[in-house]
């Protein structure tokens, strides 16, 4: 298969840097940026995870200045929210911490937009959430991409954000309690929801083969975009590490959790290694292949 440049629409940091840590400087932020690109993604979106509204100020800013200062504003065109208006249920956040979600009132929504105008591209909220509808609506008249996940919602909250102009369903299959009831869930819920693209981390941890077939055969490749959730923990070596400021380990087969709670804490690759597993799966043809790495994500974004 051959590479045309990835683009990878969720990746929180690798070696060791965090692009959600208070402690990210511009430096670090460009060392990981470095090591991204050289590893056959051509374009991507550093990821920010729930966190207090200081950090997204301080971090939109440093993000931004080091691209800006290096002129990668191809390479990174700008940054994935992922929250903080997510389901502060412990399943369903996952590896983001509770403490920080809030629901999406219009005036956070908007303040968050205009720490750095025109910066953020694509915000992954829940279904769920109050007024999740209006505050689709308001991102994407604001020219931003919307995801919806982290959440419990029914297929009635997702239909509606996506009559509101929601687009995907963010690492549709993670992010949802370990159990779940088996017909009435936001894993069918979201399969079944035609409209909504799926994102899918294919790094060998998240998904099982089987439910990957799935969700790409009742999608199809036109609303598949594969993501690699390239954690922090991403290109350390096997052993305890930090994760997005708690304990983790990285076991030496390549899987990332939190040893607290059990959750996967994002990924360990790239995303080149993500369309490596799914090809291996024989589902997609090349050219389709290259929809799901790469042209369905610049679709979801659109033009800077
Ligand atoms: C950055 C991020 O949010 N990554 C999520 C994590 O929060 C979630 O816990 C995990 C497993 O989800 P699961 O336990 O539902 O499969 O998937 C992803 O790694």
């Amino acid at each position: 298969m051959r590479n045309p440049g990835w683009i990878d629409l969720q990746v929180n940091g690798c070696s060791g840097i965090d692009f959600s840590s208070p402690e990210l400087t511009g430096d670090d932020f460009l060392r990981a940026a470095e090591r991204v690109l050289e590893s056959g993604t051509g374009c991507f979106l550093p990821t920010l995870i729930t966190s207090p509204f200081g950090l997204y100020r301080r971090n939109l800013g440093v993000i931004r200045r080091a691209v800006v200062r290096h002129g990668l504003e191809r390479e990174v065109p700008g940054v994935h929210l992922e929250g903080p208006f997510i389901s502060a249920d412990p399943g369903a956040a996952g590896a983001h911490n509770p403490d920080w979600v809030v629901p999406p009132d219009p005036e956070k929504v908007e303040a968050l937009l205009d720490l750095e105008p025109g910066f953020v591209r694509l915000v992954t909220l829940g279904a769920d959430a109050e007024n999740a509808a209006g505050a689709v609506r308001l991102l994407r008249s604001r020219g931003v991409a919307v995801s919806v996940g982290h959440h419990l919602a029914d297929s009635g909250e997702i239909a509606a954000a996506a009559d509101a102009g929601a687009q995907a369903l963010t690492h549709l299959g993670n992010g949802v309690p370990g159990m779940v009831p088996r017909h009435r869930n936001p894993i069918w819920a979201g399969l079944a929801e035609e409209r909504l693209s799926a994102m899918i981390i294919t790094d060998g941890h998240h998904l099982p083969p089987e439910l990957i077939r799935v969700i790409c055969k009742v999608k199809g490749a036109a609303k598949i975009i594969v993501t690699s959730d390239a954690s922090p923990g991403a290109g350390l070596p096997p052993g305890p590490c930090r994760v997005f400021g708690s304990d983790a380990i990285l076991e030496p087969g390549g899987r990332l959790y939190n040893p607290a709670t059990g959750y996967l804490a994002g990924s360990a690759v790239m995303l080149a290694e993500c369309m490596r597993r799914l090809e291996s799966l024989g589902i997609f043809s090349e050219a389709e292949l290259r929809m799901a790495g790469r042209d369905n994500a610049l679709k979801l974004i659109g033009p800077a």
